[in-house]
């Protein structure tokens, strides 16, 4: 068997086809849980898989239910995500067009929204979500599923907005929600002059992986929570740089590296991805594919009159290959070759190229190398008038003896390569079983007609001549009744 499988066509497009779906699907699931959750997943299968071969067999039924159950685990979990899919995007976004995750947060925008805010001693929170969803942490809140952007969120914020009280939420570039209650934080040893909106951040950014950017209304200083500790930001360049080394945040930073570099570590990303299915498609291939060598008969057409085959070969091994249902199922006389000869000239030896030979094969199956290569020896043809000599088979009935058989017509002309002749002394019938011959009563005689025999080096009868004769079998009384001949 081949190490690496060759592909056709079908399996090329196979592979092109999953790897742009799975990198459609790779750039939805950035900056969600999907990662953590399908590599558990996926370790729970290699365990089962060692389970089982190991022959564990608790172990093994146990990780077995485990995997029975992962579909609706991955619905379960992805619910938030599916929804979202669903509801707030065309499912076409799958195919085409940007995912949604990739939706980039406008730094600047936010460094000079949060310094404005702050000149103004205009208290606000802004929480921004990483892979953990916000959805049970930040509860409560007005739904806004707007464009981030500066007078928007200036609005919000300003004291008279029935909404500024508690936090805003950003989700992949846009303000989700606003005013939502997010969970403070009881750990001591806090700052003094920290408040309920600051513990509010660190309360947030220690049960989860968010970024919680916040405005002081009484000193009118701007600070990042994350990981439950909370940094000073002295300016909107500092609070750029921060949110753009922050990986959580990785869909606004991807916004500022321009077209070019998008592009190239999204071509980059599809070429891994294509890699990564090729390779499973091969350990697919190589499970589904099935090998098989037959040994098929071949038959040879289109032969030109003026020539013979010398010694044809009856049949020649082919290694199929296929799916393995269909190449189990296979019975090689299923698997005909017929062979081309109309393109030979003159006698000698021919190699019989790929092209020449029709091999008639299950749809689904192909045959890929003929071992050993197939070649036919041709040789001029001469016709040759031989006796035909019938071939009995079975004995007299006790007491009798056979009479000499009589063969009409007594001579056939066959035709054979030239330099066999010297092979062939007589023509054979085909065999006839006297056992079966109704002998008539009064002559003690039946009369078959009978194909010839034709064989390796005679392989057909001359235009003209018979290839099928009249063969007269008789009995007479034995001599005596010890003959051996009689004898049964
Ligand atoms: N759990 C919470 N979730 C979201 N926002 C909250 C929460 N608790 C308080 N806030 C916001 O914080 C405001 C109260 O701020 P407070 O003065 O107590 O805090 P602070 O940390 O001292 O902030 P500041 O420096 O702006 O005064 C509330 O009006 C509300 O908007």
């Amino acid at each position: 068997m081949a190490l690496l499988p060759d592909p056709g066509w079908r399996d090329v497009a196979d592979v092109l086809i999953l790897s742009y779906l799975a990198h459609r699907l790779i750039l939805l699931a950035r900056g969600t849980r999907a990662p953590q959750v399908l590599l558990a997943l996926a370790a729970l299968w290699a365990l089962w898989h060692v389970a089982r071969h190991a022959g564990l067999e608790l172990t093994a039924w146990f990780l077995g239910a485990l995997n029975a159950l992962a579909p609706v685990a991955l619905i379960v979990v992805f619910r938030d995500e599916i929804r979202d899919v669903l509801v707030r995007s065309s499912p076409l976004r799958l195919l085409a067009g940007r995912p949604t995750r990739a939706g980039a947060i406008d730094l600047p925008a936010v460094a000079e929204a949060a310094f404005r805010l702050a000149a103004s001693r205009t208290g606000a929170l802004l929480a921004f979500e990483g892979r953990d969803r916000l959805d049970k942490l930040a509860r409560e809140g007005t739904r806004v599923d707007a464009r981030f952007s500066v007078p928007l969120v200036e609005s919000l914020f300003a004291k008279g907005s029935p909404v500024h009280d508690g936090a805003a939420l950003v989700r992949g570039g846009r303000i989700d929600r606003v005013g939502t209650f997010l969970p403070l934080s009881t750990r001591d040893g806090l700052p003094a002059a920290f408040g309920t909106r600051h513990r509010a951040a660190v309360g947030l950014s220690e049960r989860c992986d968010a970024v919680v950017l916040v405005v002081s209304e009484e000193r009118g200083e701007v600070a990042l929570a994350r990981d439950g500790r909370v940094e000073p930001i002295a300016s909107p360049e500092e609070l750029e740089r921060a949110l753009d080394a922050s990986p959580r945040v990785e869909a606004g930073a991807e916004a500022h590296r321009g077209r070019a570099p998008r592009l190239v570590s999204s071509a980059a990303g599809f070429l891994l991805t294509t890699l990564a299915v090729a390779t499973l498609w091969a350990l697919y291939d190589r499970q589904q594919v099935a090998r098989r060598t037959v040994t098929a008969s071949v038959n040879f057409r289109g032969l030109p009159e003026s020539l013979e085959l010398i010694d044809p070969p009856e049949a020649i091994d082919l290694q199929l290959r296929g799916k393995r249902t269909l190449i189990d199922g296979l019975s090689p006389d299923r698997v005909t070759i017929s062979v081309d000869l109309s393109g030979a000239e003159r006698g000698g030896r021919y190699a019989i190229e790929r092209g020449d030979m029709a091999v008639e094969l299950p749809v689904g199956v192909e045959w890929s190398r003929a071992d050993p290569g197939l070649s036919v020896r041709l040789g001029e043809r001469v016709e040759l008038t031989l006796p035909v000599r019938p071939r009995l088979e079975g004995r007299p009935p006790p007491g009798f003896a056979f009479t000499p058989p009589r063969v009409e017509p007594a001579t056939v002309t066959v035709r054979v390569p030239r330099g066999m002749e010297g092979r062939l002394e007589a023509v054979e019938t085909r065999p006839i079983d006297v056992g079966e011959l109704a002998l008539d009563a009064a002559t003690r005689e039946a009369t078959v007609e009978v194909p010839l025999e034709l064989g390796r080096i005679a392989t057909r009868p001359a235009a003209g001549s018979a290839d099928t004769v009249r063969v007269t079998v008789g009995t007479r009384p034995a001599a005596a009744p010890d003959d051996p001949e009689a004898a049964p």
